[in-house]
């Protein structure tokens, strides 16, 4: 290893203490030289070669991690995202190039639980409506929904859910949950099926990662298998929804609104239109992949990601919260 590995930081809103602590282990940090919230799909494939020369630790935002980018750059030994998901990172091809891909398990998940929580409260009680009314002077009432009472349907029982499971608990809800490995033994839980859950839910939040089994899991017969009235609330990735359709399904009235933190726009240009067209919706309550970026979410996760990055280079143990991830 150089004597002063070169770590490339193209992840937005890094902070100075991670950095700090990468230099203090000997790490040379190079920024990308972005604004530190822009995020990282917009650097050009020829900076991000150029950044990348003679990288040792990349820690990565959102931009894709391909099999030909890791081949263009054999020094570069550790990828580490500041975050948990890696859809964008090609771990299969990590792993056949020898190189250690982690993610900083358990850094964000009360961040998008709280999230996920605040916009299904504000779809429900239809907050958007209610502000905007009152800022233009109408001081009528605004009458939303109780989640009290209400059967609340969890996609995906990792991390995140399980943290928004014990939040819901606290309002009185009945919790049920689809996942693949229905194993965690949880109190207060209900496993049942995808279509199960569908049919029976008044709000359904997913939690799984974007991959091929989740891509899509909402398009037009699923929604249709909702509940009229009900509420779609995704934190997890853009894509998980097919959001053209869920666009129809709100337009028709099927459905009774949607909290959306993820587009499936943020990978796919092309569907900007109909991210806008939601987001301009009164039943939509929005943010831009922000659940998981609280302040103190993004200490711990760019704290994580500097301690993974340090390890896989100076060959040392993997600390609590850094999670060697795998293509299995
Ligand atoms: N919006 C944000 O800022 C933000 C922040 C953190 C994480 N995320 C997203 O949330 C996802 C979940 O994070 P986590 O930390 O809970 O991950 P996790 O790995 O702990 O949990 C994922 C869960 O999804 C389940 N799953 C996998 N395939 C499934 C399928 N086909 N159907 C149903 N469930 C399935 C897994 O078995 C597991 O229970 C991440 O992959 C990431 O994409 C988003
Ligand atoms: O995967 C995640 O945890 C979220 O998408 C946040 O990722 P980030 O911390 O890289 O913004």
């Amino acid at each position: 290893m150089a004597p002063s590995p070169k770590v490339l930081v193209t992840t937005r809103l890094f902070d100075d203490a991670a950095t700090h602590h990468l230099v203090a282990r000997g790490c040379t940090v190079v920024p990308s030289g972005l604004a530190p919230d822009a995020l990282d799909t917009d650097i050009s494939d020829a900076d991000l070669d150029r950044l990348l020369d003679g990288a040792a630790g990349w820690i990565v935002g959102q931009r894709a991690v391909t099999r030909a980018v890791l081949a263009r750059h054999p020094g570069l030994k550790v990828i580490a995202r500041r975050g948990v998901g890696y859809d964008r990172v090609d771990v299969a091809a990590a792993e056949d190039l020898g190189r250690v891909v982690t993610i900083a398990a358990g850094a964000n998940d009360a961040a998008v639980a709280d999230h996920t929580l605040a916009l299904m409260l504000a779809v429900l009680r239809r907050l958007r409506e209610s502000a905007a009314a009152l800022a233009a002077g109408d001081w009528r009432v605004v009458s939303g929904s109780d989640l009290y009472g209400k059967t609340v349907g969890l996609v995906g029982f990792g991390r995140i859910a399980r943290q928004v499971a014990r939040r819901l608990h606290g309002f009185d809800v009945r919790v049920l949950v689809e996942t693949p490995r229905p194993d965690f033994a949880a109190a207060g839980v209900t496993y049942v099926t995808l279509p199960e859950l569908l049919a029976s839910s008044d709000v359904v939040s997913l939690h799984a990662p974007l991959g091929p089994t989740t891509l899509h899991l909402l398009n037009g017969e699923t929604l249709g298998r909702m509940k009229p009235g009900a509420v779609v609330v995704n934190t997890a990735r853009g894509g998980l929804i097919d959001d053209a359709a869920l666009l129809v399904a709100l337009a028709a009235g099927r459905l009774g609104g949607a909290g959306l933190d993820v587009f499936e726009a943020e990978t796919d240009p092309a569907l900007r239109p109909v991210a806008e067209a939601l987001v301009a919706r009164p039943d939509v309550v929005a943010s831009a992949h922000a659940a998981g970026s609280s302040r103190e979410a993004l200490a711990r996760g760019n704290m994580i990601s500097a301690h993974c990055v340090i390890a896989a280079l100076l060959g040392e143990e993997m600390p609590a919260g850094c999670l060697v991830v795998d293509g299995r």
